[in-house]
């Protein structure tokens, strides 16, 4: 293996593309397609909203949702989707309930312990599926990841869902009955037949240690259900696990919109790479304003790339032996600005 280098760019360049097409590139994320556009969601795509307070730009949280064919509020996030609501309702002047009665989760899963009488009475009657469970093994997090999971793969799940709706919590075990069906799915299955790409608001911030279940879950997901893609938006950062190996992030404009702000240079921050789980050899970056190569990182030895930030000017190229947890900073209201376009 080569030294390890560090190499300072340029603000903004142009990669050498001979170079590029080169690595070994084995995943892509492209932040407008993958994330804010999702112009080619999948049946069991969701946007999954945690309990903190909603600050999202309205036109941003409109097209988070409606990209998306599913929604999920884990316990007591469907209080922060109600509010969040009635504030746009107000901020718009709008009378009568008509954001909110379009934007209705299709589950609400979780122990219902924060939920308000009053925000699930409102669900309920416009037949919002509601599950209970109750097990203190896994938060509510857990469970909707379950749900989401079962949801898009589980042949038994729909038959429940489609023949059970009268029937008491769909019939289904409100202690643990959501995390046993996922074990069974799991035991018929190696591979499940639907990936699902899940984007979840409120993971992050807030309570320390719901933060770092939170990222823990991006450990679980890639082990345990590696159909699955988990990132978080929170209202300064993308959160992703970059996989081992090579992934190439792309940030190009956004086609045919007519602009002539650049959306790297107009929506995206800084960016770090974070060995939160354990020691990550970073083989290869290429794109970023510190590059690296070879280059041991872990928070014990205390070297990590935190401050560094995209100066290729449309994609970054990201190598190493184990997964690392990834944040990209991003300007909400200029972001606003690009989805209204
Ligand atoms: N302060 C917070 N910071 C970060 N995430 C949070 C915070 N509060 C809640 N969450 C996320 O929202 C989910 C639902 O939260 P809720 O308050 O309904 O349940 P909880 O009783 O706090 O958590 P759980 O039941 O999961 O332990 C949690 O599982 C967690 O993932
Ligand atoms: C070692 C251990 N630590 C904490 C908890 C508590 N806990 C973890 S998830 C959860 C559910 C919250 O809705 C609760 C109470 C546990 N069970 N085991």
């Amino acid at each position: 293996m080569s030294e390890e280098q560090c190499i300072e760019r340029e603000d903004r360049f142009d990669i050498d593309e001979t170079v590029y097409r080169n690595f070994n590139i084995k995943n892509k994320i492209n932040i407008w397609h993958d994330i804010f556009n999702c112009s080619q969601a999948q049946v069991g795509d969701t946007l999954l909203i945690l309990n903190q307070r909603i600050d999202t730009p309205f036109v941003v949280f409109k097209r988070l949702w409606e990209a998306r064919p599913i929604h999920v509020c884990a316990d007591g996030a469907t209080n922060r989707l109600y509010e969040y609501l009635q504030e746009q309702q107000k901020f718009h002047e709008l009378s009568g309930d008509v954001i909110r009665e379009k934007y209705l989760p299709d589950f609400i899963v979780g122990d219902l312990d924060s939920i308000t009488d009053d925000v699930r009475q409102y669900y309920s009657e416009r037949g919002v599926v509601i599950l209970e469970q109750h097990s203190q093994y896994a938060t509510d997090f857990t469970k909707c990841l379950k749900l989401i999971l079962l949801n898009a793969n589980s042949k038994t799940f729909n038959n429940f869902l489609q023949n059970k709706k009268q029937e008491e919590n769909l019939g289904i075990d409100s202690s643990h009955g959501l995390l046993d069906m996922c074990d069974d799915l799991r035991q018929h299955h190696t591979v499940l037949p639907h990936r699902v790409n899940v984007l979840a608001l409120g993971a992050i911030g807030g309570r320390f240690d719901q933060t770092i279940n939170s990222i823990t879950e991006l450990y679980n997901a890639r082990r345990d259900n590696p159909e699955m893609t988990l990132t978080f938006l929170t209202d300064t950062d993308i959160i992703m696990l970059v996989a081992s190996g090579g992934t190439s992030i792309e940030y190009s404009n956004p086609p045919l919109l007519p602009t002539n702000k650049v959306f790297r240079d107009y929506v995206l921050g800084n960016c770090g790479l974070l060995p939160i789980g354990e020691e990550v050899i970073v083989s290869q970056t290429y794109g970023l304003k510190w590059d690296v190569i070879n280059w041991p990182s872990s928070i014990r030895s205390g070297r990590v790339s935190s401050n560094n930030r995209f100066a290729s000017r449309d994609k970054c190229y990201i190598e190493s032996d184990r997964d690392i947890v990834m944040n990209i900073e991003y300007y909400p209201d200029k972001l606003a600005e690009y989805v209204s376009m």
